[in-house]
């Protein structure tokens, strides 16, 4: 990237703190001759003959001698800047009238405005970096949560970029292969192997799919996840949405039918930001407001990320699974049971004890029996926990991610399952099943220690005991070289446990009875998080269910954030497809060779290293002044 060869363009200059009065303002200023013109208004020394990366103070004074202000400039020689020009930053005071006159006078002695961007866009044409990492500056300067400033960074260094940057490389290496066919045409000799060929293009489909996938994910992250609230008239959704953030947003009554239109804010939970969308509360009306407000709560849940259906008794449990009934399969519903302050005394339980060694509330028969006793137990997982479990989860050994990869995104039978579930204080699982209750254990080589193994087997009857959870282990070789065989055992414990539930639930009058849950939430065979938006009692726990339906989504070190890097993705796997059909159907090198281009092509786009002066002007517009 450093051959690029560095132009010194015309002179720049635009402020690079925000507009307003502040401490102090930073007045930036690029290109050729910066030296000299910052020098006809500043009295201190010439930055031309100054060290580069130094600071200095002096004054700068109108053409009469009037003086503007005292400031600092910092000297950056080229190439040894951002833009890889002559820079010099003016810091001073943050008035708007002072950086007016200076920029005035800059503009007086030949200097131009600089255009949104125009700072960044220079140091990508004197390849300080590709684009990528250029719109990740975009990024990183709009980011508003810690998660979206993590993907900012990782791509502003490169992280995005190199992985394309390696697939495309092996990829050219092909093609010339290919094209080299070309040249021998007559004489029928294939130099680049198709299989191997054929073997690439899937390594290169393999590593791109991710990335495709995780653009859901990076938008999200940027946008604010969004969740909307829905349920029947009155069961709360504006009060759970004041709740959650904190304020009056949404007027709360009595009166059913309240909220006519979608209301919506953002907050950050965990450092995830999410948008909370209060709907209309949906039920057959002849009001005409009434039911466009309702049409819009039907759009605000098909169109959100999350899906909170909240009910507060069996009737209007009853409305939220009728409207469940026409969502996708793959959408994300949590279960959110309002009011529970109402009917504490009489059914739910307390604040649950997910601790060892803490008495459970309920009868040793409850816990053999049905399985959402035992939800609510584990929705209350200490803040501690969640943490290991975020660790855990940056630091997988290779087993767990192999497996993960083919259990992510309910590819087994459907079946859904979680990476790093906390179950308790201390103790985490490498992956569970919440519907058939079902854990899985990787074991690396410590796990062969006599040591570890009796505490392992004791952890396994625990978690049978207190939590109605089956543990199933795997070494990281059965894992890694017995793939299809511990898949199979896995789907035999997935079944043996489906047949004991189905059993269970047939033999066990006692639930209806006993259970915190009424009949009909059983029914339903998914957690329910019981909350009384009211009192904030179970908040938290709908809170840390929220952040961990995000979470879970997040499988991908590197995420694409950028519409225009995903529609290239998308773009190079179709022609990579096109290679894929073609090498099946056999066809002439000239043809594989035209379909490799173009995915070349595409992925060229991304990174920049094919770029058009249009797309340039376009990205870098979308730039605020100063960068
Ligand atoms: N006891 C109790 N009352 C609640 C709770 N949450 C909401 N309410 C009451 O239920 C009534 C309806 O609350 P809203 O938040 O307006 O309900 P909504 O679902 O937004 O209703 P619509 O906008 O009409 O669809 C109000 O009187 C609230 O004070 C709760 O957790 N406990
Ligand atoms: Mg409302």
């Amino acid at each position: 990237m450093n051959q690029v060869p560095i132009q010194q363009q015309e002179a720049i200059c635009a402020v690079a703190t925000p507009s307003g009065v502040g401490a102090i303002g930073v007045i930036r200023v690029s290109g050729q001759g910066t030296f000299d013109l910052v020098h006809r208004i500043f009295r201190g020394r010439h930055p031309a003959q100054v060290d580069s990366h130094t600071i200095h103070f002096g004054t700068i004074r109108e053409a009469d001698g009037t003086l503007v202000d005292e400031v600092l400039i910092s000297v950056f020689k080229s190439p040894r800047s951002f833009t890889k020009e002559d820079v010099v930053e003016i810091a001073c005071h943050g008035s708007d009238y002072v950086i007016r006159q200076i920029l005035k006078l800059l503009v007086q002695q030949g200097a131009r405005l600089a255009r949104p961007g125009e700072f960044t866009q220079r140091a990508f044409l004197n390849g300080q970096f590709d684009l990528v990492q250029a719109e990740a500056v975009a990024d990183l300067i709009a980011a508003d949560s810690a998660a979206s400033h993590r993907t900012a960074i990782n791509q502003l260094r490169g992280g995005f970029s190199k992985k394309l940057a390696a697939l495309r490389q092996e990829l050219i290496h092909f093609a010339s292969l290919v094209e080299l066919e070309l040249d021998f045409g007559e004489e029928d000799v294939e130099f680049a192997q198709r299989d191997d060929l054929r073997r690439l293009i899937l390594d290169l489909l393999r590593a791109i799919a991710p990335l495709v996938e995780s653009f859901d994910y990076g938008n999200a992250l940027k946008e604010g996840v969004p969740v909307a609230i829905i349920g029947a008239p009155n069961v709360g959704k504006s009060t759970l949405l004041n709740a959650l953030l904190n304020e009056e947003k949404a007027i709360v009554t009595a009166i059913a039918g309240t909220t006519r239109d979608v209301i919506e804010d953002t907050m950050v939970l965990d450092g995830l930001k999410f948008r909370f969308i209060d709907t209309a509360g949906i039920r057959e009306t002849t009001d005409l407001v009434e039911s466009i407000g309702i049409e819009r709560s039907r759009q605000a849940m098909h169109k959100a990320d999350i899906v909170l259906l909240l009910f507060d008794s069996d009737e209007t449990l009853a409305d939220v699974q009728a409207l469940a009934a026409d969502l996708p399969a793959d959408k994300k519903v949590l279960w959110v049971r309002n009011k529970v302050d109402l009917t504490a005394r009489r059914t739910v339980p307390g604040p649950s004890p997910s601790r060892r060694g803490e008495k459970s509330p309920f009868s040793s028969k409850e816990k053999g029996l049905g399985v959402e006793v035992y939800k609510s137990l584990i929705q209350k997982i200490p803040e501690p926990v969640l943490e290991n479990a975020r660790h855990l989860r940056q630091t997988a050994t290779e087993a767990e991610v192999l497996l993960w990869e083919l259990l992510r995104n309910r590819q087994l039978n459907g079946w859904k399952f979680r990476r790093q579930y906390p179950v308790e204080e201390g103790f985490v699982l490498d992956f569970f099943c919440a519907e058939y209750r079902l854990g899985i254990e990787l074991d690396g080589s410590v796990h062969e220690e006599t040591d570890q193994r009796q505490y392992d087997t004791a952890r396994t009857e625990e978690l049978k005991r207190l939590y109605n959870i089956d543990v199933i282990r795997f070494t990281n070789q059965e894992v890694f070289y017995d793939t299809e065989l511990a898949l199979a055992k896995l789907v035999e414990a997935v079944e043996a446990k489906q047949g004991l539930i189905q059993k269970k639930e047939k033999q066990s009058p006692l639930l209806s009875k006993q259970s915190p849950f009424s009949s009909k939430e059983k029914g339903l065979g998914v957690e329910v998080i019981p909350i009384s938006a009211q009192t904030q009692q179970g908040l938290d726990a709908l809170k840390r269910a929220l952040t961990a339906q995000v979470l879970s989504q997040s499988t991908s070190d590197t995420v694409v954030t950028n519409l225009r890097h995903y529609e290239q993705l998308v773009k190079a796997s179709e022609a990579l497809q096109e290679v894929l059909t073609g090498l099946d159907l056999g066809i002439t090198g000239d043809f594989l060779a035209q379909d490799i281009r173009l995915a070349l092509h595409h992925l060229g786009e991304i990174t920049g290293t094919i770029v058009s002066d249009d797309l340039l002007a376009n990205i870098f517009s979308k730039f605020c002044i100063g960068k």
